[in-house]
C-alpha cells in the first residue's frame, strides 16, 4: 500500500477514535492563594523536571516527545516498549509531520490535523508551524480557523480553553479558579463571540478565537503555552443558524443584553484578578459597543488591551506610517477615509488621530478633522442620529455636506483622500469607480481593506493595483500572494509583495512587553511605542522601496515583537506602570533579556523528579489538556 494511503487510513481510524465528545480537559485543582507579586515564570531552557512515566507522559502534551525520546529517557520513564525503537529527531517528527499534513485534502482539514497534534504534542505543533509559518499561518489563524469557529459544533472532538455561561453566572468564580494558582496564568483571551473574525456571532465556537489568539503569543512572541488561558463568555447567540442546529453546543437562547451581560463580563473580570492577580487580559471580538465600553472601564484599573480596537489601530497606523514614509509625506498631511465605523474602523481612527496630535502639537479636535467615517448610513454627519459615543468625535457638521455627496464615492470626490480603509465587512466595497476617483487626485493612494476573512475584504490587491497602474500602496486584513504587473521602469513586469496589515503583527509583541514588565496597566503611550516599532521594521520604509511590503512579514515575526515588546516595556517604565523590578536598561540587554524568557519549540531533555515534593509544572498539573491515545505519529 502506497505510504500516503496507509497514513490516511491510519489517520481515518484515529479521527473515528476521537470523534467522541469525551471530556479530556482536565482542570486542575487550586492550591494556596498568595497576593504577591512575585514571579514563577516557567523556565524555558534547561532540564526539564517530569514525575509522569509511561503512558501518562506520553499522553501529556507539554512533555511529550513521540519517537524522539532518547535511549535513555525510554528507561528511565518507562516508555520501552510503549514505542517503536528508532530515536528520531525533531527535524525528522516535522519532516513526517509536514508530509502528512500536506496529504490534508483542504485547509479546513489541516486546521483539524495541527489542532489534533497540539493535542498531543506542543513541541511539534509550534515546531511545524515555526518551520512552515509562511504557508500555515492563514490556516491556524484567519482565514481558516474562521471556517473552524464556523464549523466548531460539527468538527467538535474535545473542548479546550475555559468555557464560562451565564446561565451559570455564580460558578464564575469556582469554574476558574480550578485552572491554577495565582501565580500560574500570564496572558487570557477571552471573547464572546459576537463578532468573531468578520463572520458575526459564533456563539460558544468563539473560543477557538481565543485558542488561535494564544497560539500566536506563543509561535510570535514566546509566551509560555503553559502560561495562557482561552475563554469564551457564553452568553446566548443571535445566530438563528446556530440556535437551529441540533448539534449546536453553546447556549440554545438569544444573548442575553443590558445589566445581566454587563454584570456576568464584570464577574469574570473580578474573578480572573482574583484567581490570576499577574494576568493581562486580551479582549476579542466583543460586538461593536460592548468591546469599547469594557476596554474603557477595565484600562484604568488593570492590565488589559482590546485586540481590535487597539491591536487593529496600532498595526493599521503602522502600515500608514510606513507608505507616508515611502510618499514622504507627514502624517500631518494625511486625509483618511475609514469605511466601516466599528470597533476596529474607529480604533484606527483613534490611533491615527492620537498619533497626528502628537505630531503636529494640535488638540485631538484638530486632529481629528483629517480622518471621515463612512459607515451603513453613508457619512457619518451631525444628521445621522446612530452615533456612538466612540464614533462622535469625528462626525462631521451637516451643513458642509450634502445628501447626494455622502456615500463612499462621494466622500471620496469631495474629500479626496490619501489614504482609505476598509472594516466594513462588505466585499467588494472598494469598486474601480471609486478607485479610479482616489487615484484621479493623489499620486500614490493608500488602500487598506481590512476586512477579514478574505471573501469579505472590500477589494483585492490584483485589482487595486490594476486600477491605479501600480500606484496603490496595498495592505490586506488577510495574506494575499505577490501580484505581478507591467508597472516597473519602461513598462518592466515587476511582483509587489503586499503586506498583511493584521493585529497579529503587533499584539503578540505588546502582550509580551506587558507580561515581562508586569506592567499594571497598557497605557497610549506603550501603544504608540509598540507602532513605531513595527514601522521601523517595515520593508518598504527601512529599505526606501516602495514595492517592498508596508510591513514586516511573518519570516521575522519574532523580532518584530521582541522590538515591540523592548518598545512597550521602555515606554511603560517611563509611565511608571511597571512593577517587575529587575529590567535591564540599554536596549541590546532588554533584547537579551526578552529573548531569554522566550518560549522556544526545542525538545528538553527529561529529568525525572518523585511527584512528592515536585512542582505542579512537573507533576503535569499546569492545564493538562487530558489523555490522547497516540504520539504525533498518527
Ligand atoms: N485586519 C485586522 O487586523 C482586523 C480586521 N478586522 C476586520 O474588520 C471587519 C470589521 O470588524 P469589527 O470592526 O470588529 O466589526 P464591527 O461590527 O465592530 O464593525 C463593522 C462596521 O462596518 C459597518 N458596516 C457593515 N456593513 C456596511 C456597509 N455595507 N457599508 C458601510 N458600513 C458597513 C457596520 O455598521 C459597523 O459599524 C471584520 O471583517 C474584521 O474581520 C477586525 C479587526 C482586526
Ligand atoms: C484580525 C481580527 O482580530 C479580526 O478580524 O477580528
Ligand atoms: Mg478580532
Amino acid at each position: 500500500m502506497p505510504i500516503f494511503t496507509r497514513v490516511q487510513r491510519y489517520f481515518a481510524i484515529l479521527t473515528d477514535l476521537f470523534a467522541q465528545d469525551a471530556i479530556l480537559c482536565i482542570p486542575i485543582t487550586m492550591g494556596s492563594k498568595t497576593n504577591g507579586r512575585h514571579h514563577g515564570r516557567l523556565s524555558t531552557s534547561g532540564p526539564l523536571e517530569c514525575s509522569l512515566k509511561g503512558t501518562v507522559l506520553m499522553n501529556h502534551p507539554s512533555f511529550n516527545k513521540g519517537s524522539a525520546f532518547t535511549k535513555e529517557e525510554r528507561r528511565e520513564f518507562e516508555l520501552s516498549g510503549l514505542l517503536p525503537p528508532s530515536v528520531q529527531t525533531l527535524e525528522q517528527q516535522v519532516q513526517r509531520a509536514y508530509e502528512q499534513y500536506s496529504s490534508r485534502a483542504d485547509d479546513l482539514a489541516k486546521n483539524t490535523f495541527l489542532t489534533s497534534m497540539k493535542e498531543q504534542n506542543e513541541v511539534l505543533y509550534f515546531k511545524l508551524i515555526q518551520d512552515h509559518l509562511e504557508e500555515m499561518f492563514g490556516v491556524v489563524y484567519t482565514p481558516t480557523e474562521g471556517d473552524a469557529i464556523e464549523n466548531y459544533s460539527r468538527l467538535f472532538r474535545r473542548p479546550a480553553g475555559v468555557f464560562l455561561n451565564i446561565g451559570d453566572a455564580e460558578r464564575v468564580s469556582h469554574d476558574l479558579g480550578l485552572w491554577g494558582t495565582p501565580d500560574d496564568i500570564d496572558y487570557i483571551v477571552v471573547t464572546d463571540g459576537e463578532e468573531i473574525l468578520g463572520i458575526g456571532d459564533q456563539g460558544c465556537g468563539g473560543i477557538l478565537i481565543s485558542v488561535a489568539k494564544l497560539a500566536l503569543t506563543t509561535l510570535c512572541a514566546g509566551i509560555h503555552p503553559n502560561r495562557v488561558l482561552p475563554v469564551v463568555l457564553d452568553c446566548g447567540t443571535d445566530n438563528a443558524k446556530l440556535l437551529d442546529d441540533p448539534l449546536y453546543l453553546g447556549l440554545r437562547q438569544k444573548r442575553v443584553r443590558g445589566k445581566e451581560y454587563d454584570d456576568f463580563v464584570d464577574t469574570f473580570v473580578k474573578a480572573a484578578r482574583e484567581h490570576f492577580p499577574q494576568a493581562y487580559i486580551h479582549f476579542e471580538d466583543f460586538g461593536l459597543d460592548n468591546g469599547r465600553r469594557f476596554l474603557e472601564k477595565y484600562r484604568p484599573q488593570i492590565p488589559c488591551f482590546n485586540d481590535d480596537v487597539q491591536g487593529t489601530g496600532c498595526v493599521t497606523l503602522a502600515a500608514i506610517m510606513a507608505a507616508m514614509g515611502v510618499t514622504q509625506q507627514k502624517l500631518g498631511d494625511l486625509r483618511m477615509v475609514v469605511f466601516g465605523a466599528g470597533s476596529a474602523g474607529v480604533g484606527i481612527a483613534d490611533q491615527v488621530r492620537d498619533a497626528i496630535a502628537a505630531e503636529r502639537g494640535v488638540s485631538k479636535e484638530e486632529a481629528a478633522k483629517h480622518i471621515w467615517l463612512v459607515d451603513k448610513p453613508g457619512l457619518l454627519t451631525t444628521e445621522v442620529e446612530t452615533i456612538s459615543s466612540a464614533q462622535k468625535p469625528f462626525v462631521k457638521p451637516k451643513e458642509e455636506w450634502n445628501c447626494q455627496q455622502t456615500d463612499l464615492l462621494g466622500v471620496i470626490q469631495k474629500v479626496k483622500p490619501n489614504v482609505l480603509i476598509g472594516t466594513s465587512t462588505k466585499p467588494k466595497a472598494f469598486t474601480e469607480q471609486i478607485v479610479r476617483a482616489m487615484a484621479s487626485h493623489v499620486d500614490r493612494p493608500i488602500i487598506m481593506p481590512l476586512s477579514n476573512p478574505t471573501r469579505l475584504h472590500e477589494a483585492v490587491p490584483a485589482d487595486l493595483l490594476e486600477w491605479t497602474s501600480g500606484k496603490a500602496l496595498v495592505a490586506t486584513g488577510s495574506p494575499f500572494k505577490p501580484v505581478k504587473g507591467p508597472w516597473g521602469e519602461g513598462g518592466a513586469e515587476i511582483e509587489i509583495e503586499v503586506a498583511e496589515c493584521n493585529n497579529s503583527v503587533v499584539f503578540p509583541g505588546i502582550g509580551l512587553g506587558a507580561v515581562l514588565s508586569r506592567s499594571s496597566r497598557v497605557t497610549d503611550k506603550m501603544l504608540v511605542a509598540a507602532t513605531k516599532g513595527v514601522a521601523e521594521m517595515g520593508p518598504a520604509l527601512k529599505d526606501q522601496n516602495a514595492n517592498a511590503p508596508l510591513l514586516p512579514g511573518v519570516d521575522v515575526v519574532r523580532d518584530v515583537s521582541v522590538r515591540v515588546a523592548r518598545k512597550v516595556i521602555q515606554a511603560a517604565r517611563e509611565e511608571g506602570v511597571t512593577t517587575e523590578e529587575n529590567i535591564p536598561s540599554g536596549d541590546e540587554e532588554l533584547d537579551e533579556w526578552i529573548r531569554e524568557q522566550m518560549w522556544q519549540p526545542v525538545y528538553r531533555k527529561l529529568k525525572y523528579v518523585p511527584a512528592e515534593g515536585a512542582s505542579r509544572e512537573a507533576r503535569g498539573e499546569l492545564r493538562v489538556v487530558g489523555s490522547v491515545k497516540m504520539p504525533e505519529e498518527d
